[in-house]
């Protein structure tokens, strides 16, 4: 049995099937009807010399969508596989509610997964949630429901092996929703949809979230979930880089370009500002780049420390740049 789960007495009691979710998903859940969070608890995976996930702590809350990020190697696909209950940990927890996966009732109904999509070629689509409908409790109508929510009621009876990436993708998508489930956990969900798909994918995030349910996606391309996300967990080698709202990581990105003649007495006033800068050289001498949702309030400070200000303009820091200096210049 793995390590995650040898505490059920102190778990977190899961919500009854269907039932109402919470009337405020901002909240952590308080009340019984309520979906618990994934709860990712000092989780350290090695294989053999090299360490995988290192002392990762997060939780993952009910109502919203959230992106599980980090580059290639970061450890994201082993975080969800130890949480599916694919892995063992080599210390720590990574439950639902404080249940290992492997100890909830009936997981595939509470638990939708899509990792790495692999399907038998020979089959239909139909057949494929047929032939798993079996396991997750699901309808004939339920699978037709699902092909037809996830884009594929006309490829239904054709096989799999001739269906696209993205294809594909809807398909996993399908299997992993069988069981109506409370949380959705999806490795790369965008991966070989097209710009099409992927607008899809994040309304279908959104709404389900909104339902009360549990969403984690991961990806390593910051840009592509930025839209789709409200929550993001930021991982690199293994360990925890941040944990915040998307709105404050958008937030943090808004900067102004800040051109005076005495860089000195406006760094001066920036610091005192408590604001972060950095110094951009260019043709025309150099610019301060100045993070600040408040531009209007720069300005006045310069203006009142008596240096004419020449330009102040504002400027989008690009999100992936972003990303990367998180990431601490990892590639
Ligand atoms: N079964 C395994 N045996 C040995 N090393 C592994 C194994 N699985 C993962 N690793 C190593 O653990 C580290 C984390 O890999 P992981 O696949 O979890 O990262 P990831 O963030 O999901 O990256 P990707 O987006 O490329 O899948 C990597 O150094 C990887 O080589």
């Amino acid at each position: 049995m793995n390590a995650v789960d040898e505490s059920q007495a102190e778990a977190t009691p899961v919500r009854p099937r269907h039932a109402a979710p919470a009337a405020d998903s901002e909240q952590a859940p308080t009340d019984a009807t309520a979906v618990p969070p994934i709860v990712v608890d000092g989780l350290t995976k090695d294989f053999g010399r090299v360490r995988a996930v290192d002392a990762l702590s997060f939780t993952v809350a009910p109502g919203r969508v959230t992106g599980f990020l980090g580059p290639n190697g970061a450890g994201k696909s082993t975080t969800l596989r130890v949480l599916l209950g694919l892995a063992e940990p080599t210390s720590g927890r990574a439950t639902f509610g404080g249940v290992g996966y492997r100890d909830l009732p009936m997981p595939q109904q509470r638990v939708g997964a899509v990792l790495e999509p692999a399907f038998h070629p020979g089959r239909t689509g139909r057949d494929h949630l047929a032939v798993q409908a079996a396991t997750a409790g699901a309808t004939p109508r339920r699978i037709n429901e699902l092909l037809a929510l996830v884009g594929l009621a006309d490829a239904a009876d054709r096989r799999v092996g001739g269906y696209s990436l993205g294809m594909r993708q809807r398909l996993a998508l399908a299997t992993a929703l069988l069981g109506e489930p409370d949380y959705l956990i999806l490795d790369e969900p965008g991966n070989g949809l097209d710009p099409e798909g992927i607008h899809w994918l994040r309304g279908f995030l959104q709404s389900y979230a909104a339902r009360g349910n549990v969403v984690l996606m991961s990806s390593h391309i910051l840009n592509e979930v930025e839209a789709t996300v409200d929550d993001v967990v930021v991982i690199g080698n293994g360990r925890l880089l941040r944990q915040s709202p998307m709105q404050d990581l958008a937030a943090e990105r808004r900067s102004i370009r800040l051109r005076v003649q005495d860089q000195r007495t406006a760094t001066a006033v920036l610091d005192r500002m408590r604001l972060s800068w950095q110094q951009v050289d260019d043709r025309q001498g150099g610019f301060l780049q100045v993070q600040t949702t408040d531009p209007g309030a720069v300005g006045a400070a310069i203006f009142e420390a008596g240096l004419p200000v020449l330009e102040l303009a504002p400027q989008e820091v690009d999100l992936e740049s972003e990303f990367f200096a998180l990431l601490g210049g990892q590639p």
